[in-house]
């Protein structure tokens, strides 16, 4: 990735190197009347558009010359008129279809995915009107529809912020104190000079642009001849549908699909349309709405059509503008901060934060005995409740929480984590409540990184990808590569797609390991939205978390269990969703490129034919893999990206294929060298380093340790327990000493030495970083005679260079002394 690396750490790759592939001459396939175009031509030098390998493939790639004009200011003005008029008609029709729309908990199929909040609606609301106007626009254009971006990225700026301010764009200017040592709660103000950089209710950034069907909004829809694309159901049933019983994996255990789905909710959170007054859309009986978006069920589907069932409720996710506001293609929102930086715990905004903390000795809220996550009692959660009025949801973090016992049972430890830290912190240095809560917080970040980039990442990616692309913590010391110009954001192809190659580890099964549960096995779907599950303090957190790493995950691969993909968040049998479908119809929704294209930007060599194992056909796809593709799509060019993706081998080392390698090790290196808080740096914000040490120390067992009754682990969690990786004494596993956060309150003065008759003087022993990293507060300064203001300020203070704490006392400070003096004395 030597050539591409700096455009898709710090913007949008839009221009792409075309390998030199199989030369056949014609395509077999290709119809008459569709242009062939230009072959690709010697290796390394054909560049062209991104967009212009719109339908058929690099075969036939129409070459743009001349950069097509802008529309006009009147033009445009126009389209902003008219698109005016159609949100607002729009509105109205979405308010008399509202009969249609059901309440979260008996929307079938999503679950808490559902959960959109006020913010992301209004901030959609505000963008429909630009996307409509960018849609007139570029209309009457006689340009092809994959050029549309283009021409709208030529209006000149006047325009363009003329028609934001009609507009009122919702990624406003703010305002940040430099100076904090803390994440803010949103995640705005990490990088100094783009402030907006990875905030929650921002959207997914791209490492290439879209490809809508009409280059700006419709879901991707037509295959390279022009017709429909396969449906989303029908892949699923074909290539991503099997028995459950023969695809484990023989190293890597449950644990390491459960934490890949806590890291993800951290980072992401996608924010799906809405029917009226918050309830949901229902597109199978309204699909003309705007935001449905249904999957048609085949009349012959395996599994649905004994349920008479032909359609499959789908929602767009709702649309917004880019961050900067221009008139462009419909992008999508994220609801969580995209920074690594524990917002799955703590929320991802300052409202969500303070209702989760107890405002006493920087704790957060429990329940239970301190043993369980906070109740959600005004129940605004989507889970099941049961008869005993004792039992509620769980609030956290994120508010998809009660998705699942093991998702509940690692929210649950990471709470309590918390909490542990803080009453340490508060006992040994007796801080306020909101010093404790904030550098238990920061800790509680760093350590997620921590096992993240230490422990989740290599087992996923292979040392291979840590090395190259600098992903690997180092043993001691920091991490000085830290850049202002890598964008953080969360890519809309890693979230829609690539990262949810985890989908494919889920087990059929959850289990509970332990004393009380002795060893239950439940089926997945009854396990959806079931907080009651956890409720048992004995056996809920330990046993489901035991059960998690005393079991293998399922391989990544092509198939995932049918509790997925025909009994997710099923209510009533046979009317429950299916993952696979909904990830392929996501892509489609959100505009992502398809496979190929995207092993063009991981150069990889693209695939011209369903072959496996060659390069130019499926390369790094088996035999029946290929097959599966070669019965379901016309062209190995309309491969949606998730499922080509999730199919490939995995890279030596690593569990994903390269694809999938390549796009998730890209987004965890701008998760990494774009955070200026990333735990392991050497900016402002730096732990010290004993304090950087300490964290090194930290590992999910361990960290699983303090928070259950469980007392011996295997020592990496990630793999399954074996002989070659045995459980062994939790005491064994190295302790994080907070000790060395003691303190921490100022950073050490010497004693004052008397310097002159009048004063005192003491300097900063430890300036930043000192074994603390904080200044010393008070003044260096000490008078002991005050009589003579002129006095004073001809005292000459001895030399202070290299003491960059030191300040000199100010002519103000001064006065207050002098004035009190003489008040003093007067009496
Ligand atoms: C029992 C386990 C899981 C269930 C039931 C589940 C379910 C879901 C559902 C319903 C969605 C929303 C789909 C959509 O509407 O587009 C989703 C999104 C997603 N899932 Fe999972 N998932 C699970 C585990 C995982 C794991 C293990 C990973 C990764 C390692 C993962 C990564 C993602 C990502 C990246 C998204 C997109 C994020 C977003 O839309 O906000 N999931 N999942
Ligand atoms: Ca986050």
């Amino acid at each position: 990735l030597q050539i591409n690396l700096n455009a898709l750490m710090k913007g949008t790759l839009d221009q792409i190197i075309i390998p030199n592939i199989k030369g056949q001459q014609e395509r077999p396939g290709i119809r008459p009347g569709v242009r062939p175009g230009i072959r690709p031509g010697r290796p390394g030098i054909n560049r062209v558009d991104i967009n212009s390998i719109g339908k058929i493939g690099i075969a036939g790639i129409h070459r743009i010359d001349v950069a097509p004009k802008a529309p006009s200011r009147k033009a445009i003005e126009t389209a902003l008129k008219t698109a005016t008029a159609k949100v607002r008609k729009d509105d109205r029709t979405e308010q008399s279809m509202r009969k249609f729309d059901t309440p979260d908990i008996r929307t079938e199929g999503f679950g808490p995915h559902l959960l959109t909040s006020l913010e992301a609606i209004e901030i959609s609301e505000n963008a429909q009107v630009m996307i409509e106007t960018a849609k007139n626009a570029v209309k009457k254009l006689r340009i092809d529809k994959s050029q549309r971006r283009k021409v709208l990225e030529q209006i000149p700026d006047g325009i363009l912020n003329k028609i934001k301010k009609q507009t009122s764009c919702p990624f406003g200017a703010i305002q940040c104190d430099p100076t904090s040592e803390y994440r803010t709660a949103d995640g705005s103000c990490n990088n100094l000079a783009n402030p907006l950089w990875g905030k929650s209710h921002t959207p997914f950034e791209r490492f290439i642009p879209s490809f809508y069907e009409d280059g700006l909004d419709d879901p991707r829809a037509t295959d390279v001849f022009g017709d429909p694309l396969p449906l989303a159901r029908d892949i699923s049933v074909k290539v991503h549908t099997v028995s459950d019983s023969t695809t484990q994996m023989n190293d890597l255990s449950h644990f390491s699909m459960e934490f890949g789905q806590f890291i993800s909710h951290d980072i992401q959170m996608n924010a799906l349309s809405k029917g009226q007054y918050l309830s949901n859309l229902n597109c199978c009986s309204s699909p003309q709405r705007r935001n449905c978006f249904p999957i048609p069920l085949p009349t012959n589907d395996p599994f649905y059509s004994t349920f008479n069932r032909t359609c499959m409720n789908f929602v767009r996710a709702l649309g917004t503008t880019n961050l900067e506001c221009t008139l462009g293609p419909r992008q999508q929102l994220n609801m969580n901060t995209h920074y690594l930086d524990g917002s799955a715990v703590y929320g991802s905004n300052k409202a969500t934060a303070d209702s989760l903390r107890q405002f006493s000795g920087g704790r957060l809220k429990t329940s239970t005995n301190n043993q369980l996550l906070p109740k959600d009692i005004p129940n605004k959660s989507s889970c099941i409740l049961p008869a005993n009025p004792n039992i509620k949801c769980f609030q956290a973090g994120d508010p998809r929480v009660n998705q699942q016992p093991a998702l509940i049972a690692l929210q649950t430890i990471w709470m309590k984590e918390h909490n542990r830290i803080a009453n340490t912190l508060t006992q040994s240095n007796g801080w306020t409540d909101e010093k404790a809560y904030q550098e238990a917080r920061k800790i509680i970040g760093a350590m997620i990184q921590h096992v993240t980039y230490n422990e989740y990442l290599p087992h996923i990616l292979g040392d291979q990808q840590m090395i190259d692309l600098d992903l690997k913590p180092k043993s001691s010391g920091y991490f000085t590569h830290y850049d202002t110009t890598t964008k953080p954001q969360i890519r809309n192809g890693f979230s829609a797609a690539a990262f949810r190659f985890g989908h494919s580890m889920v087990r059929q099964r959850l289990a509970y390991n332990g004393p009380l549960h002795s060893n239950q096995n439940p089926l997945l779907h009854n396990e959806f939205l079931r907080p009651d599950k956890i409720y048992d303090v004995n056996g809920g957190i330990s046993s489901v978390t035991r059960g998690l790493y005393e079991e293998f995950s399922q391989k990544v691969d092509r198939k995932m269990t049918k509790e997925l993909t025909e009994r997710l968040f099923e209510r009533t049998h046979g009317f429950g969703g299916d993952l696979a479908a909904v990830n392929i119809q996501r892509g489609r929704d959100h505009g992502i490129a398809s496979y190929n294209i995207w092993r063009m930007v991981c150069e990889l060599t693209p695939a011209d034919d369903f072959t496996a194992g060659v390069s130019g056909g499926l390369e790094h796809h088996s035999t029946a893999e290929a097959l599966a593709l070669a019965n379901t799509y016309s062209s190995p060019w309309d491969i949606d990206l998730f499922t080509g993706g999730v199919s490939e081998t995995p890279i030596s080392g690593g569990k994903v294929g390269p694809t999938f390698a390549c796009m998730i090790g890209l987004q965890f290196r701008a998760l990494k060298f774009g955070d200026r808080f990333f735990y392991e740096g050497n900016t402002d914000v730096k732990f010290t380093p004993t304090q950087l040490t300490e964290i090194k120390k930290a590992t999910m067992a361990r960290i699983i340790c303090e928070n259950t009754n469980i007392n011996s682990i295997p020592k990496d969690v990630f793999r399954k327990t074996t002989s070659s990786n045995p459980e062994i004494s939790c005491s064994s596993l190295p302790e994080l000493n907070l000790q060395k956060w003691k303190n921490c309150v100022d950073g050490g003065w010497s004693g004052f030495v008397k310097k002159n008759r009048c004063v005192k003087m003491r300097v900063c022993n430890n300036p930043k970083p000192n074994s603390c990293g904080k200044k010393c507060v008070g003044s260096p300064v000490e008078f002991t005679c005050l009589n003579n203001i002129k006095k004073l300020k001809n005292i000459k203070l001895p030399n202070i260079n290299g003491l960059p704490n030191i300040e000199r006392p100010s002519i103000t400070l001064l006065r207050n002394i002098k004035s009190l003096q003489s008040r003093r004395r007067k009496g």
